[in-house]
């Protein structure tokens, strides 16, 4: 991964996926025209707000406080107050090591803060393990580890939900010890996996999926809690052309659903592309917020991050 920020359409065909030259440049096409349909409508409750860091939102979701975390003699998340519009898609950009994965870790109970309150739904959240963050309604997708790419797509499905359940995961695989409630496990699981085109893959180790199915696969999992937002890492990285345009729906579509996404991109035209809300973090800190317009001639954010690729006349002092 690069902290450099990247052009989507010029992403590599990193998941070894064979798809036909004809197949990508129409398949760049139809990305081109995603990212060019996505138009932030005036009746946004964003539209109209100054970025300033901490901006208060008409109807948060998230609210977080103060919230810190250093490892040994470093401050790897200072955020002094960032709120999370409801039902928007808000993006965290920023350099490596800007803090953007930390801040995921701690605000869904991965990771525990040195510093810090926040709310979820208005309900407090901080300090709590992650089982009970994800039954609140906060998820976040994480990359298939070693040990799940060994395990069949459904089962990757089911040991999502008990697992951000914080229930026992191999239980969940033995179907006598299922209890009643997790009956309908396997049929919620068969849904999102035909939503998400992997139906026909239910039975072959997740191993054998191409990078693009993977994150497919990572999406549809956050989806088995019934999430009210989802927090996506990276959601397209090394993801070739034809399913990133297919990522994109999904996650236009999750929004349009009424669900509330923040992801974290490098890939710039997809963040200003699908984003309602840009989130700009540089050495732990928030240090700018606002509309992809109001971001992309953001001094702060030219000079921390995006460099003179988005410099335009007019850039904010
Ligand atoms: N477990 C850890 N132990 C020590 N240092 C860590 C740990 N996790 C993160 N860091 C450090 O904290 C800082 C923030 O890292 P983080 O991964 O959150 O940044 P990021 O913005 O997500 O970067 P990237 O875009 O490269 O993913 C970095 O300097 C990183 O090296």
């Amino acid at each position: 991964m690069t902290g450099e920020p990247k052009d989507v359409l010029n992403a590599g065909d990193g998941d070894g996926a064979e798809v036909a030259d004809g197949e990508i440049v129409e398949a760049r096409q139809l990305a081109e025209e995603a990212v060019e349909e996505t138009v932030l409508p005036d009746e946004s409750p964003l539209a109209g707000l100054t970025g300033t860091p901490g901006i208060a939102k008409p109807d948060p979701i998230l609210v977080a406080d103060g919230v810190g975390r250093s490892f040994g003699g470093l401050k790897a998340v200072d955020v002094a107050h960032l709120e999370i519009q409801r039902g928007t898609i808000t993006s965290l950009i920023g350099p490596n090591g800007a803090g953007k994965t930390t801040l995921f870790n701690l605000l869904t109970g991965f990771d525990r803060a040195d510093t810090g309150t926040w709310s979820f739904d208005g309900v407090p959240v901080s300090g709590l393990p992650a089982h009970k963050v994800a039954r609140r309604g906060m998820v976040r997708t994480f990359q298939l580890t070693k040990a799940l790419t060994r395990l069949t797509v459904l089962d990757n499905m089911k040991l999502a939900a008990v697992g951000q359940r914080g229930e026992n995961f191999f239980n969940a695989l033995v179907p006598p010890l299922w209890r009643p409630q997790e009956a309908g496990l396997e049929k919620h699981a068969m849904v999102l996996l035909e939503r998400f085109k992997l139906a026909h893959m239910r039975d072959s180790f997740a191993g054998e999926l191409s990078g693009g199915q993977r994150k497919l696969l990572e999406m549809a999992r956050a989806l088995m809690v019934g999430p009210s937002m989802v927090m996506l890492d990276e959601p397209m990285a090394g993801v070739n052309p034809a399913l990133t345009q297919s990522l994109l729906g999904h996650v236009k579509a999750l929004r349009d659903e009424g669900m509330t996404v923040l992801f974290v991109e490098h890939d710039m035209d997809v963040v200003m592309g699908i984003s309602d809300w840009v989130v700009c973090m540089a050495q732990g800190q928030v240090i700018a917020e606002g509309t992809p317009d109001q971001i992309r001639s953001n001094r702060a954010v030219i000079d921390a991050y995006l460099g003179t690729r988005y410099d335009e006349p007019g850039a904010e002092e």
